[in-house]
Order: structure tokens, then C-alpha cells, then sequence
């Protein structure tokens, strides 16, 4: 390898062999080849102290030896002055400042750090500047390379020698010291140009390397080599240099690797002119250590550590705040995210909610509308049902009472018209029976939504139609608290009758513009049923408010026949009905309406085993089921369209005739309680009420007379007039034509003084005891007044007791002989016929007119046989039998007794028509009486039928005793006497 090359590496080849050499060494002769290095290096260093010493002088090197040990070279140089002096007279002003040591001071011990640093640092900056190989300022130190400060020593000699020399050519310097001592990083200087440009650089023959490099290298080689090889064999040496060399060669390629790696590692390439890392290690190292130094020796040294600490701990604190507002601003970034999204989130919600709520509101509107049209269709088939005449019906299922123990309902569903009842003994499908009515109240129905349903209804009767609605179910179903309400009464729990005559108060209230309506009531009762036809003691109160009604009702039902039944604590013993009668008239046409309504609350349908009771309980338990059975009977006949209905067979029937079989709208209540030991009634009340359910009473009419009625009317009355006369031979007064027993009983009844104290002097009857003898008859039960079939029809006759609403002027009338005008205007069975024709009239039949004419088959009997006539003539009074007598009497009392029928009946054709067969039937009874008995033929009364209903209203007269049969003292209208028994009964 020639010279040239081995200088172009970046590291010195010399140190290369001499490290391979003395590993060589080390293995053959290590002792030798080290003492040999220890002298070379020996030599070396007193080669540089003695050119310093030169350089400076004695005097100035006086403390510093010719041939020094490395201490003492280290400690001569560690000042730096000596070197920095040196360096000044090579190359002048080099180290601008050079801090001398004072000369009191023996030696440079006593100089700061920073002042030997100083100085060192001031000649390797030099140094390096001029490109000559360097050492570290620790060097100095102990334990430093000395060998390196040796070498830059001799470089710088030598560099000396070239400059005294007159610069000729190239400065190069070679030794055999290593570049980096124990380390393979290439050496750098800062200013290498001498030096690296001859390691950059090819070798160029017109360029000759310095004279200087080449002899110190090929000397320190050869040196090194002759050594090394001096104490070998001959024949051992070509094998050893092979080995060295080889080693040599491995060494320096692999330093070739490892400078071409940093090389490429480094991103940046640097400068030529920059400083060696090495070096800038170096001086931060130098920083480092000068600023402790610093610190040791400050005063405040304390104070700035604390100073710098607190400085490091704002810092940190600045950091971790500075950290913090970032984590800050990180999460409300987040949670800004977060509410954006929950915001959206909501939204969404918002829009879902509205939708369901749109959805919802369909829903529920459909529901509405569903919930409508099954309205309007339950509407529109209680139309039909009107229509067609049936009898409604309601059901009612009772909650179960309070303090009741709760069992089992035997109500398995209730639905708009269809209650489901449930048969524990059956199972399946056959466990459910269904009931339809026209309307079902379940258990929480109120007393308000009962009523609405039925207000319609009520609402008709002053239109002029005939209403009845009467309650049917067993004991303790709810009957009355249907019809009246509880025993305590609320505004909420007032039944029907009440809120039915408010109703009617309201309504005719805001009609008073158009029609003037005048209201009545009148409150019966039905005890103790028996056969026979009786009329009660009737008692007509008009009211004007319902502070009037809840009066009269309060009265009505503390007279009520009740007692305590094992099924019912207070059980209704009878049949309670309340009538309304209405009469209307049209302000502006002068027409009259007139309806009537009946509110019938009936004694319990339980059977008699079930009630437990004995003795009067029993009886009355029997008479109730009879009636009832009855009530069965004639709805079955009506049901079966037969042509003969038994009214007759009980008074409630007959009570409810012109509901039942009339042209009235009529409602059946029924009641059911819910308990499953009731069961077998429910089902059997229900079954009853089905039945109802389908009777056709065809389509109702309104009662409602015209002028044209009043016309035909008059003539009717004139035509009778005549009748009579032509009847007679006589012309008879008009005056003495309406004479009967009726008006007599009235008028007695209006001289009676007696009042009844708990009547409240505004709700006093008007209409007073109606009863003929029989009335008078005191039987077992005294407290109810006997009448005949035809004064009960009158008791249930509004028009007669408009009639005979005033009594006074009614005398007038009578005296003056317009009272069957008056009578013959108010009969609205003329309204539709308009043929005079008697015969034909009396041909036309009327079913209400047969039942009361002719069919009671009896009556026809008791005629022929006279009867009839006796029965009813013993209700003539004294005054009447001194007014008229013998034929002429007794045809004008058949025929005033026939007018009393006629007034007394509302029913329109059928009362006029039973009053025309009246009339036309006088001659016969004339004609049987001027024949063959010039008397009327005593006959024996048939014995009194028990009193069974009563007014449950006291009537201003004092109920008539009985009177005796078969005498015609009888006939003498005896002074009536209070009943004990039916005052007691009034005054419960
Ligand atoms: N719908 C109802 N709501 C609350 N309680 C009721 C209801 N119906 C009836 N009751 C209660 O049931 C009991 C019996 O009722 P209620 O006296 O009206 O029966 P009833 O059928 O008239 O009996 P009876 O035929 O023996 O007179 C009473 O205490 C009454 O208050």
C-alpha cells in the first residue's frame, strides 16, 4: 500500500498496524514490544517537552523539565499557558488572551478550573484552526492520553518548521498516533483543510506530499515494524508480516464499513468546515462542567437552584397546565360532540314522539269514529226497534255491595248491547250464555250515564207521545236505586224519576216561548195483588220544580210498602209507579199535546222460596210473583201477536196496558246482581227480558188534538144530546145530561175538609178521591181503596184529570151545562174521525176499546142481568139519586156513567168508541128497564174486591170506609172516615 493511499483514509493507518503489531505482540513478545512502545512514547514526549522548552525558554519552562514523566508533562501543560504561549510564537496572536498564573503561586494549582479550561480551550480552537491534530481539554487531567497531546505538540513543531521553512508546499502531517484513541469513529477537525484535503484528495504526482508526513509516518511505521520484527526468526518473518498485514487489511475495511454506515446515516452531509462531532461533544461537555464549576463557586448558589428549581417547577406546572387546557379543550370538544349528538338524538325522538303522536291521534280518532259509528248504528237500530214498536231494553248489573264479600261475578263480559253470563256447571262455549238488549250498564255505570241514554225517551212526552219505563229484576238488583237512587240521596245518585221531571222541566222551560206545558204527578201503589180490578185512590199533584217532585217522591216512597226480606235489607213489598202527565199547548196554534209517563219501580221477581219469608211476608211474596206472572203472560200473548192479551189478570197489567199494548214507547229495565249464587234469577230474569225484548207494539203515536177535532168533537157531544132526548121522550136540560157519579164523587171530595198534614200546602192533589161506594169498603187491607175497572183506566188518565183539575168551575160548567163540551174537547179518540155515523164508529175496532168494553165478558153478563147497572148505581150519591129517578135516572146515569168513561179516557179512539156503545146501548137498558122492571132491579152487588193499589200521595179526602153490601142505604154516600191504618201508612 503506498503512502498516498494509506493518507487518503479517513483515518490514520498508522495507528492501524500499530495496533495490529502490538496485539502481534501482545500474543509473541508482549512484554518486549510494550517496553519498546512505553520508550518510543518516551522519546516522543521529551522530543516535544524539549522543543517547548526551546520555544518558551528556560526561564518560562523553568517548572517544566527537559525529559518529564507523563505526570509531570500533563501538570507543565495542564495551565495551558505554556502551550498557548507556544502556539503564539508559531503562529502570533493566535490566542488573543492567555491567562498567566500569578507569581506568588508556585504552580498552576492555585488557578481556577475556569482559568486553566480557559486557556486550553483557547489553544485547541487554535489548534484545530490551523488543521492540526487536537486532544481533549481532559487529556490534561490525570489519567488523560498524554501520547495525544504529545502528538499535537510535534504536529504543531512540525508545522513550525514548514512555516519557518517559507510555507513551501503543502502542509501534511502523519504520525502514528491514532485518531480517537479506543475509539473507531473517524477523527474530524474543524478545520481540516491541510490535513483533510490530503485525505480527500488522489494522490497526484505533480502535488508531492509533505516531506514532513511521509518521514513521520514511513518513520513511526518503520519504527514500529523493525521492533516488531527484530526479535523474529528470519524464517518466521515473511508468515508474521503476511499475518500483520492481513490483519491490517481486515482493520481497515472494516473502519471503511463503519465510516461509509455513518456516513449514510447522516441525513444532512456535513460541511467540510464544520466542527467534528467529537469536538462538539467535547465543548458541550466543557459547557457542562464550566457551569458547574460556576456553580460552585457562586455565592448564590442556593438562591439560583432554588431559582432554577422553582423556574423547572413553573415549567412543569405551565406544562401540566398547558396539558390540562389541552385535555380541557380536548373533553369540551367531546362533550360538544356529545351534546350535538344528543341534540340530534332528541330530534330524532322529538320526531319519533310526534309521529306516534300522529299515529296515536289516528288511532284514538279511529277509535272515536269506530266507537261513533257503533253509536249511531245502536242509534239507528233503536230506531228501527222504535219503528217497528218494540218494547226497549235496558240491563243493569249492580256492583257488588259494600261489605259484601266479593266472589265470582256470574257477569262474564258486558259489551255495548250483550251481557255474557257465566255458567260454572257448563264448560266451554256452553259456559258462556249471551243476553241482547238493546243497551247493557255494567257495574260502574252511573246513575248520569243511565239517564242520558234514556233521555230521548223521557224528552218525547212533551212531544205528546206516552212513555213507560219500568224496572224489573229480582230483590236487591237495584231496581229502585235505578228508578230513585240510594237510601241517601246525592246530586249524583238521583235515579230516574227525578232526573226525569227535572228534564221536563228543563226542556219545557226553554220551549216556553212556543208551548206552555203544565206537568203533573202522580205517585200509585200496587199492594198485595189480587184479582179483581180496583182503582187506587188517586192523587194528581201538578209541579212546577224539582224541589216539588223530590217532595212528593220523598213522601211517595216513606209510604211505600217495604220490609226486610233475607234477600234484601229494605225490599219493595209492591209496585211503585210514578205518572207524569204533561199537557201542551201551542202558543201559536192553540194545539193540545199530551203525554203521559210512567216510572214503575216493581217489587222483586225473586221466587218465593228464595226470599224465605212466612205468614204476610209470604202472602205479599205471592202476590208480587202473580202480578209479575202475569206481566209474563201478556207480554208471551204479545210477543205471539194472540188476539186476546190478559190484561185483566193482575192491576199491574192493567196499570201498564197502555204501555204495553198501547201506542206508547216503553223501556223495560232490567236488573241483574252480579253475585253467582244468584245466578239461576239472572238467568231466568234475563231470559224474561229477552222475551220482552221482542214484542212489537207498533209505532207510537202523538197525542194531539186540533180544531178541527174540537169541532167534531162539539158535534159528537150535540148528536148525544139529541140522542138522549129522542132516548127519552123528554127534553132533557143539558144542564142535567153529565150528572154522574164521577162528578158527584168530586164534588164531594172538594166539600171534604180534610187535609192530610204532611202534604205540603203547594203540592196539595187538585184531583181528589175518585173512588165510587166500593172504596169505601175497609178490608183486611184498609189502607188500599177498592174502584172498578173503569175508574182505573181513569186514574191513569191525564185527560180526566185535567178535567177535573178545577172543580169549581167545573160546578159552574155543570150548572150552566158546558161541561160536556168542555169534556167532549178534550177527547182525543175523535181526533182522526170525522164521520158522525155512531153505528159504524161503533163497529170500528179498537183493541184498548174491546178490553174495556167487551171483554170482560162479565161486565156483558152483569149487564144483561142488571147488574151492571146496580154495581155502578151504587155509586150514586144521595144528591144525584134526589136529582134524578127512576127510568129517566137511570138512563141518564147510564149514559153520565158512560161520560164519565169518556172523560176519563185518554185513549183516544178506544175511549170514544166505549162511549159510543155506551150510548147506544141506553135504550136497550131503557127499554129492559121500562118493560120489565120500572125499578132498576135490585141486585146484589158482588162482594167488594180488596184494595190493592193506592195513591202513595195523600189525597185531601180522607179514604171512605166500606160500605156494607146489599142494602141500598149503602147507596147514601156515607162521610168518609180516615183510614188509621193508611194514615200510619202515610205517616211512615
Ligand atoms: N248501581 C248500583 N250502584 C251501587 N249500589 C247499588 C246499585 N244498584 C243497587 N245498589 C245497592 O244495592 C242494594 C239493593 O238495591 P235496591 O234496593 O235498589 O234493589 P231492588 O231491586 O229495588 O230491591 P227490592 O226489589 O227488594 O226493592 C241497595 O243497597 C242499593 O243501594
Amino acid at each position: 500500500m503506498a503512502t498516498s493511499e494509506i493518507n487518503d483514509f479517513p483515518f490514520s493507518v498508522v495507528s492501524i498496524v500499530e495496533d495490529v503489531l502490538q496485539q502481534h505482540s501482545s500474543r509473541s513478545s508482549d512484554v518486549g514490544l510494550v517496553s519498546r512502545i512505553v520508550e518510543e512514547s518516551s522519546l516522543r514526549r521529551y522530543e516535544a517537552a524539549g522543543w517547548l522548552r526551546e520555544m518558551i525558554g528556560v526561564s518560562s519552562g523553568r517548572d517544566f523539565p527537559a525529559e518529564p514523566s507523563e505526570e509531570e508533562f500533563r501538570l507543565g501543560l495542564r495551565s495551558g499557558i505554556v502551550l498557548c504561549n507556544v502556539l503564539n510564537k508559531v503562529n502570533p496572536g493566535k490566542v488573543s488572551k492567555v491567562v498567566e498564573a500569578p507569581d506568588d503561586v508556585a504552580d498552576g494549582a492555585a488557578l481556577s478550573a475556569f482559568q486553566y479550561f480557559e486557556n486550553i480551550r483557547n489553544f485547541l480552537v487554535a489548534i484545530e484552526e490551523m488543521g492540526l491534530p487536537s486532544f481533549e481539554a481532559s487529556d490534561m487531567e490525570k489519567g488523560g492520553k498524554s501520547i495525544r497531546i504529545v502528538h499535537c505538540i510535534l504536529a504543531l513543531k512540525s508545522y513550525n518548521e514548514w512555516k519557518q521553512k517559507g510555507e513551501v508546499g503543502p502542509w501534511r502531517y502523519g504520525s502514528n498516533m491514532k485518531n480517537n484513541f479506543g475509539s473507531r469513529k473517524p477523527f474530524l477537525r474543524k478545520n481540516p483543510e491541510p490535513f483533510m484535503s490530503s485525505m480527500s484528495r488522489t494522490q497526484s504526482t505533480d502535488q508531492p506530499l509533505c516531506e514532513v508526513g511521509q518521514e513521520g509516518d514511513s518513520r513511526s511505521i518503520n519504527a514500529l515494524v523493525r521492533s516488531f520484527i527484530s526479535d523474529r526468526k528470519h524464517e518466521d518473518i515473511p508468515s508474521v508480516i503476511e499475518s500483520v498485514l492481513n490483519k491490517v487489511m481486515e482493520e481497515v475495511q472494516q473502519r471503511l464499513t463503519i465510516h461509509n454506515e455513518m456516513m449514510k446515516s447522516s441525513s444532512k452531509p456535513i460541511p467540510e468546515d464544520d466542527l467534528s462531532c467529537e469536538t462538539v461533544v467535547q465543548s458541550q461537555k466543557c459547557e457542562i462542567r464550566e457551569h458547574e464549576e460556576e456553580e460552585e463557586n457562586s455565592p448564590s448558589q442556593v438562591v439560583e437552584e432554588k431559582i432554577q428549581r422553582t423556574n423547572s417547577e413553573r415549567c412543569e406546572e405551565q406544562e401540566i397546565l398547558l396539558n390540562q387546557h389541552k385535555h380541557i379543550q380536548e373533553l369540551k370538544q367531546t362533550l360538544n360532540t356529545t351534546k350535538a349528538g344528543m341534540q340530534l338524538l332528541q330530534m330524532k325522538y322529538q320526531e319519533d314522539f310526534f309521529h306516534l303522536g300522529k299515529h296515536l291521534n289516528g288511532l284514538a280518532s279511529a277509535a272515536t269514529g269506530y266507537k261513533r259509528v257503533m253509536e249511531e248504528n245502536r242509534k239507528l237500530y233503536n230506531l228501527v226497534q222504535d219503528l217497528k214498536g218494540n218494547i226497549r231494553v235496558y240491563c243493569r248489573v249492580r256492583p257488588f255491595n259494600p261489605g259484601q264479600e266479593t266472589g265470582l261475578s256470574s257477569v262474564e263480559q258486558i259489551e255495548e248491547g250483550t251481557i255474557t253470563m257465566r255458567l260454572p256447571s257448563k264448560y266451554g262455549k256452553e259456559g258462556r250464555k249471551p243476553f241482547m238488549f238493546n243497551k247493557v250498564f255494567g257495574p260502574s255505570a252511573t246513575q248520569e250515564e243511565v239517564f242520558s241514554d234514556m233521555r230521548p225517551l223521557v224528552r218525547s212526552v212533551l212531544d205528546g207521545y206516552n212513555v213507560c219505563i219500568f224496572a224489573y229484576g229480582q230483590t236487591g238488583s237495584g231496581k229502585t236505586f235505578t228508578m230513585t237512587g240510594p237510601k241517601e240521596l246525592t246530586e249524583e245518585s238521583l235515579g230516574v224519576n227525578y232526573r226525569a221531571l227535572e228534564d221536563l222541566f228543563l226542556l219545557s222551560d226553554q220551549r216556553k216561548d212556543t208551548t206552555s206545558y203544565e206537568i203533573s204527578v202522580q205517585m200509585l201503589e200496587i199492594y198485595n195483588e189480587q184479582n179483581g180490578i180496583n182503582v187506587p185512590e188517586a192523587s194528581l199533584v201538578p209541579v212546577s220544580s224539582t224541589d216539588d217532585v223530590i217532595q212528593l217522591m220523598d213522601l211517595g216512597q216513606t209510604n211505600r210498602a217495604v220490609s226486610s226480606t233475607a234477600m234484601n235489607d229494605r225490599s219493595s213489598r209492591s209496585h211503585s209507579c210514578v205518572t207524569v202527565h204533561v199537557q201542551g199547548r201551542d202558543l201559536t196554534s192553540g194545539a193540545i199535546l199530551r203525554g203521559s209517563m210512567h216510572l214503575v219501580d216493581l217489587a222483586g221477581s225473586e221466587r218465593v222460596d228464595k226470599s224465605e219469608v212466612t205468614g204476610d211476608r209470604l202472602k205479599e211474596a205471592q202476590h208480587i210473583n202473580k202480578s209479575l206472572s202475569a206481566l209474563g203472560d201478556v207480554i208471551s200473548s204479545l210477543s205471539q201477536k194472540t188476539s186476546h192479551v190478559p190484561y185483566r189478570n193482575s192491576k199491574l197489567t192493567q196499570l201498564l196496558q197502555d204501555s204495553l199494548g198501547g201506542s206508547a214507547k216503553t223501556l223495560m229495565f232490567v236488573h241483574i246482581s252480579p253475585e253467582a249464587e244468584t245466578l239461576g234469577e239472572s238467568i231466568s230474569t234475563l231470559k224474561f227480558a229477552e222475551r220482552v225484548g221482542s214484542v212489537e207494539l207498533g209505532a207510537a203515536r202523538v197525542n194531539k188534538d186540533n180544531s178541527e177535532v174540537k169541532e167534531l168533537k162539539e158535534q159528537i157531544a150535540n148528536l148525544k144530546l139529541a140522542l138522549a132526548r129522542k132516548g127519552n121522550g123528554n127534553d132533557v136540560q143539558p144542564s142535567a145530561i153529565p150528572v154522574n157519579r164521577e162528578r158527584i164523587s168530586r164534588r164531594r171530595s172538594l166539600e171534604t175538609p180534610t187535609i192530610r198534614p204532611k202534604l205540603p200546602s203547594n203540592l196539595r192533589p187538585q184531583v181528589m178521591d175518585l173512588s165510587g161506594p166500593e172504596a169505601y169498603s175497609d178490608t183486611a187491607s184498609s189502607r188500599r181503596h177498592s174502584l172498578d175497572l173503569h175508574e182505573l183506566m181513569q186514574s191513569s188518565s191525564p185527560s180526566w184529570r185535567r178535567q177535573t183539575l178545577n172543580a169549581k168551575d167545573e160546578d159552574a160548567e155543570f150548572k150552566s151545562g158546558e161541561w160536556i163540551d168542555k169534556h167532549e174537547q178534550s177527547d182525543t179518540a175523535s181526533s182522526r174521525r170525522h164521520s158522525l155515523d155512531l153505528h159504524e164508529l161503533m163497529q170500528s175496532s179498537s183493541p184498548s176499546w174491546r178490553r174495556q168494553t167487551l171483554n170482560a165478558k162479565d161486565e156483558d153478563a152483569e149487564f144483561k142481568s142488571g147488574e151492571w147497572i146496580d154495581k155502578h148505581e151504587e155509586s150514586l150519591n144521595p144528591q144525584l139519586r134526589s136529582l134524578i129517578g127512576g127510568k129517566q135516572d137511570f138512563e141518564v146515569q147510564s149514559i153520565t156513567d158512560n161520560e164519565s168513561e169518556d172523560a176519563t179516557s185518554d185513549c183516544s179512539d178506544s175511549d170514544l168508541m166505549w162511549r159510543l156503545k155506551v150510548q147506544v146501548n141506553v135504550p136497550r137498558v131503557s127499554n129492559l128497564q121500562s118493560s120489565a122492571n120500572p125499578k132498576p132491579k135490585k141486585i146484589q152487588p158482588r162482594t167488594a174486591k180488596p184494595l190493592e193499589t193506592r195513591s202513595l200521595i195523600p189525597s185531601l179526602i180522607p179514604a171512605p170506609s166500606k160500605r156494607p153490601p146489599n142494602t141500598t142505604a149503602n147507596l147514601q154516600l156515607q162521610r168518609p172516615t180516615r183510614d188509621p191504618r193508611r194514615r200510619l201508612s202515610l205517616g211512615k
